[in-house]
């Protein structure tokens, strides 16, 4: 049941300093606690240092990094919908199921997408590095 503003035990953000903070504390809390989040990170550095090795175009630099915080978000954003489901409810619920399936399934989705935009962008320079 959704409780009224005034009945809430917290504030709302005061200003756009105070929302930045929160924004910035959720970034850290998901590294801190999610190891898949942790993993994607390690893949964007490992694909930044790609890119710089090879020292890819301009447009692949701007599609590699669409992919990578489309990624990072959708993670993120998995992430958040597990953490409301079970806020909701600790049974198991058919509804709750398809949240959480359908919120990973996103992920997979923009992953598949990323992977594949890496490897059209790397095959060829690696092809003509060796
Ligand atoms: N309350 C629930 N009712 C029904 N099924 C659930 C419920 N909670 C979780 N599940 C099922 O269990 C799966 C795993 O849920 P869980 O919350 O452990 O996610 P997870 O394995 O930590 O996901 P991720 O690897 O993305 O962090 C869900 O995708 C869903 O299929």
């Amino acid at each position: 049941m959704l409780m009224d503003y005034k009945d809430r035990k917290y504030k709302r953000s005061k200003n756009y300093a105070d929302s930045f903070k929160h924004a910035y504390t959720g970034i850290k809390t998901a590294v801190i606690e999610e190891r898949n989040l942790r993993f994607h990170f390690c893949a964007a550095v490992v694909v930044i240092g790609l890119g710089f090795f090879y020292s890819i175009t301009r447009t692949e630099w701007l599609v590699l990094v669409l992919c990578i915080f489309a990624v990072l978000v959708a993670e993120m954003t998995n992430t958040a919908i597990e953490r409301a489901v079970d806020v909701a409810t600790e049974r198991f619920m058919e509804e709750a199921k398809k949240a959480k399936d359908i919120a990973a399934g996103s992920v997979l989705l923009v992953s598949t997408c990323a992977v594949v935009v890496g490897l059209i962008i790397f095959i060829p320079h690696i092809l003509h590095f060796s």
